[in-house]
């Protein structure tokens, strides 16, 4: 009996010809939400921000980590943050309400954004949030006034450029000189700005806060600008003895996309960072700050994925052989804007041979709307269901309604189970916001 058992098992296993993620068979999954479908694995973002907690909040005191929702932000991913304990990086009134919908608890919301608006500022004081990180002089100066009207004590950090420039693509760089982000470190800008915060009713400046950019894989470029914003906290102290308790390094930590991404573990850039920042501090002789960091794409990039039904199949003899699907551009933006390379699957045929190379495109009505280049793929069709890997940030967060399409739905699976967290937008959604003024009636 026992011998039938293993072989039916063998079988069943070697006949399984669906991708599986999380426990899902994806090809269900599509079947029974559509396509094209965001689908988020709870279990992988958890396990990210377990090592994030493991490996750097209980190895060194004194240390947060808030997760920068800007890559992948819904109500359910609010629940899953608070429930890891991680705080929340929100850099508009958008994802502010998001956070404030989902409950999530305000002291532990620091808000970003390089020119936050009057009202944003206002919302994000009367709500009480744990930090504002202040990009500007304009922007302090807006702070100070909300904060004497709302008579509401607020902790800041001043964002600075620190100069330093990451390898990664040019668009997603922000911590080289010539940046829109923070306030340079050249001439006296960022004294001026110290100085007359210091001297406010109810702003209290906790420190500084930096960020380079993003799907970075080298650590030495954070250790860079710390002993760069070390220096500046040292004079800080010599000359006006402003006393620094906290710094933000930011985020950026690079993930796997596809063969070339070497991805590393969060305590490879953090065990450096706290070196740094320890041998700093002994040498100049001041108080260890706090230590935050923000990851997103780290916690989600590699957590998603999306389904898509494989449409028309164009062979062009000698030239390559495009495969169109049902979504593109306006659900992943990011291969039209940064030339950002992807893996995917085909999901119903996971077991046959990869014996062809073919070209995703998307359906939108523009050359540059390709999601993969020459992909290794068994001969496809239409109607076969293409899972593109590591999906997760800067995916949804990023969708737009471009052509008209619809945004897709997000599906949260873990162990086999699947709950849907974002309806499908509906052809009503598109025209909700319309109005035909009485004229054109
Ligand atoms: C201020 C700030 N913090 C954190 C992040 C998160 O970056 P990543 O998703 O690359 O970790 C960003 C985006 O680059 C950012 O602008
Ligand atoms: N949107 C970018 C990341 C920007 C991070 C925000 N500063 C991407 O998709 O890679």
């Amino acid at each position: 009996m026992k011998i039938e058992g293993d072989i039916t098992m063998r079988n069943a296993e070697q006949m399984k010809t669906n991708y599986e993620f999380a426990g899902c068979d994806t090809v269900e999954l599509a079947k029974q939400y559509g396509t094209p479908l965001y689908v988020v694995s709870e279990e992988k973002i958890r396990e990210g921000c377990k090592e994030i907690k493991e490996t750097f909040l209980m190895k060194y005191k004194n240390t947060k980590a808030t997760y920068a929702s800007k890559a992948f932000l819904t109500l359910a991913m609010c629940k899953i943050i608070e429930e890891e304990g991680l705080g929340l990086d929100v850099v508009s009134g958008g994802e502010l309400y998001t956070a404030i919908k989902a409950n999530f608890p305000m002291e532990k919301i620091v808000f970003h954004g390089n020119n936050k608006s009057y009202e944003e500022l206002y919302m994000a004081v009367s709500h009480g949030v744990g930090r504002i990180v202040i990009d500007n002089s304009f922007e302090l100066h807006m702070l100070e006034d909300i904060t004497n009207i709302l008579k509401r004590d607020i902790e800041v950090l001043f964002r600075v450029s620190p100069g330093v420039k990451g390898e990664t693509h040019e668009y997603i760089i922000t911590g080289q000189k010539d940046s829109k982000f923070g306030i340079p470190l050249e001439g006296d800008n960022i004294l001026q700005c110290v100085k007359r915060v210091v001297l406010s009713k109810h702003i209290k400046l906790m420190g500084f806060h930096f960020h380079l950019g993003s799907q970075l894989f080298d650590r030495d470029i954070y250790v860079i600008a710390l002993r760069i914003i070390m220096n500046l906290i040292k004079q800080l102290k010599e000359q006006i003895s402003f006393v620094t308790k906290e710094i933000n390094t930011g985020g950026g930590f690079g993930i796997f996309y596809t063969n070339g991404d070497k991805p590393k573990p969060i305590n490879y850039y953090t065990d450096a960072i706290m070196k740094e920042l320890q041998d700093q501090c002994s040498s100049l002789n001041i108080e260890v700050p706090s230590i935050v960091i923000e990851p997103g794409r780290w916690i989600i990039g590699g957590s998603g994925i999306t389904l898509y039904t494989v449409g028309a199949v164009k062979e062009i003899p000698q030239v390559r052989t495009y495969v169109s699907v049902d979504g593109g551009l306006p659900d992943n933006p990011r291969p039209a804007l940064y030339k950002a390379k992807y893996q995917a699957v085909v999901a119903n045929k996971i077991n046959h041979p990869k014996d062809k190379v073919v070209t995703i495109a998307g359906k939108c009505c523009e050359s540059g709307d390709i999601l993969i280049w020459d992909l290794q793929a068994p001969q496809v069709e239409p109607g076969d269901i293409l899972a593109v890997l590591s999906t997760g940030a800067y995916n949804y967060s990023m969708a737009s309604n471009y052509n008209k399409l619809l945004r897709p739905a997000v599906v949260l699976v873990n162990r086999g189970e699947a709950n849907l967290i974002v309806k499908r937008e509906s052809l009503e959604d598109l025209i909700r916001r319309d109005i035909i003024p009485k004229h054109l009636l």
